[in-house]
């Protein structure tokens, strides 16, 4: 049994950020990375990257294979440096392995040349999440369904593509597959779409969607799958009546579940949640001393940031003055990479009236915004909440292009109370997207 001052179980992005900085302290870490496939984590190598990539592709006209191919030169590239970025460290060593728990405090890593068992004075989880496929009948056992993963690794377009959900994978796989060329069906068990958002914004994206040529089929209930010679037919209920359509490929996007089921969590007292979920406390602390979990398999918001942000927390509790914790974090925007993005930060009008708070709406059609006119796409609509007696932003909702980037312009003006007239009277290059703001807070 070897003993290490820090074991990382994953190569997440908190996990990969907090090695480093342990790095540059001059302490020794053992990250262990079951896939070499893997380096880097998730979002570099099967997600978030490689799938804004081949989005961008779709919307610039390439054909499917060649953007793939791209994609897998890129990915490659990033794995690399991102296994230099911590293997190049004097006091990290990267083990190829599958970690998992032998007792609260010691971790086995079975490698290819057999099993290695370290003891550490600080155990940190950074396994990530993996797809949900649901339990309908014959959609596990089809030829023909693909997770996002082997879904951006096809070396052809489907024709007719069938996808289980309308979160944030299906409408980004939708909308870069009808661009690609296939026909695309989408299917969600929800009535409304994008049900947490302001339905002038839902039935515009919705609206945009369905000039790609995409179909929506919603408040179905999916009975089954069968799978015959060339595709798929699935089959579900709407509105009480029996439908049947056809698919060559299925792309399941219902969700991630925690990774955590070779964890070896049975043999030691850290606590998970009815979804499995490794439970933690305000500092990212498990139920066990000394071992934290960070990123997706902790449950939460699953996104990259939000893992950089685990690592934030750690960092004020081990090195800074520890202020800095989960209950700290508010508004988090968020973008989903269709086209034009939908970007959201802070509360919108649904969750403004519900929760009783006063607010002015300001809204402005991306039509009339000059650099939409020039870049030719006037699609969308920004939209405000702001306090009418404290002039703070409550919330944005901005679809439209390169909404991705304005987002971010408004969480920062929200994190640092920055009214919104501020950003009315900011003076901004011309033309841009940016210069929206002088209107949309007049
Ligand atoms: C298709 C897709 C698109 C996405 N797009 C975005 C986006 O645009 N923006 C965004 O912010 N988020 C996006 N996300 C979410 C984002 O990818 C995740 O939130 C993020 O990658 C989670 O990182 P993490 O730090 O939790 O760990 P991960 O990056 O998931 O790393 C976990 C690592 O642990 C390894 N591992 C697991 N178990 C073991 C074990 N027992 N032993 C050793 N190693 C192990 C895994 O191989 C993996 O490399 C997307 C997700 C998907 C699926
Ligand atoms: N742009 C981004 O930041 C980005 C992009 C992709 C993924 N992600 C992350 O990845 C995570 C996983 O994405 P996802 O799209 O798989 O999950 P999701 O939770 O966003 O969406 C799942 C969808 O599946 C539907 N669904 C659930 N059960 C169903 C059933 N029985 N029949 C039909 N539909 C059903 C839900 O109604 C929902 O619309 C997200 O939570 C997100 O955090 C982020």
């Amino acid at each position: 049994m070897k003993k290490v001052k820090n074991i990382i179980i994953g190569f997440g992005k908190g996990g990969k950020t907090l090695a480093k900085f342990l790095a540059k302290k001059g302490e020794q870490v053992v990250v262990v990375e079951k896939s070499n496939q893997m380096y880097g984590g998730t979002c570099i190598n099967i997600a978030c990257l490689p799938s804004k990539r081949l989005i961008i592709e779709s919307e610039n006209g390439m054909e499917f294979s060649q953007a793939v191919n791209g994609k897998n030169e890129m990915t490659a590239f990033l794995r690399d440096k991102n296994y230099h970025m911590l293997a190049d460290e004097k006091t990290v060593t990267v083990l190829d392995g599958q970690a998992s728990f032998i007792n609260n405090h010691q971790v086995k890593v079975k490698t290819e040349n057999g099993v290695e068992e370290f003891e550490a004075d600080r155990i940190f989880i950074n396994t990530g999440a993996l797809p949900i496929i649901l339990p309908i009948p014959g959609l596990k056992e089809s030829k023909y369904m693909l997770d996002s993963t082997q879904a951006m690794d096809q070396t052809q377009l489907p024709d007719n593509l069938t996808v289980i959900g309308a979160g944030y994978i299906g409408l980004e796989f939708a909308a870069m597959f009808a661009r690609f060329g296939s026909k695309v069906t989408v299917l969600d068990h929800n009535q409304e779409f994008l049900g947490r958002e302001d339905d002038d914004i839902s039935q515009a994206v919705k609206k945009d969607l369905e000039d790609l040529g995409i179909k929506f089929e919603l408040g179905v209930d999916i009975e089954k799958v069968a799978d015959n010679s060339n595709g798929a037919e699935i089959f579900f209920t709407k509105d009480g009546q029996r439908v049947q359509i056809s698919a060559d490929r299925i792309l399941s996007a219902t969700g991630r579940r925690p990774n955590t089921q070779d964890l070896g969590l049975k043999n030691t007292d850290i606590a998970t949640d009815e979804c499995g979920f490794i439970k933690v406390n305000d500092e990212l602390q498990t139920s066990v001393d000394n071992v934290w979990a960070i990123g997706d398999v902790k449950g939460g918001l699953q996104f990259t940031y939000i893992s950089l942000d685990d690592f934030r927390i750690i960092k004020s509790q081990l090195f800074g003055n520890g202020q800095y914790k989960l209950s700290s974090r508010k508004n988090i925007p968020y973008s989903v990479f269709i086209n034009p993005a939908l970007s959201r930060v802070g509360l919108n009008e649904k969750q403004a009236k519900n929760q009783n708070i006063d607010y002015v709406v300001k809204k402005l059609p991306v039509a009339a915004i000059p650099k939409a006119r020039v870049a030719k796409d006037t699609r969308g609509l920004f939209k405000a909440l702001v306090d009418p007696k404290s002039d703070q932003i409550l919330g944005a909702t901005l679809y439209g292009i390169e909404s991705y980037e304005l987002i971010n312009q408004v969480s920062l003006a929200i994190s640092q109370k920055i009214p919104a007239s501020v950003l009315r009277d900011q003076i901004y290059t011309h033309p841009t997207m940016s210069e929206a703001f002088n209107d949309l807070f007049a």
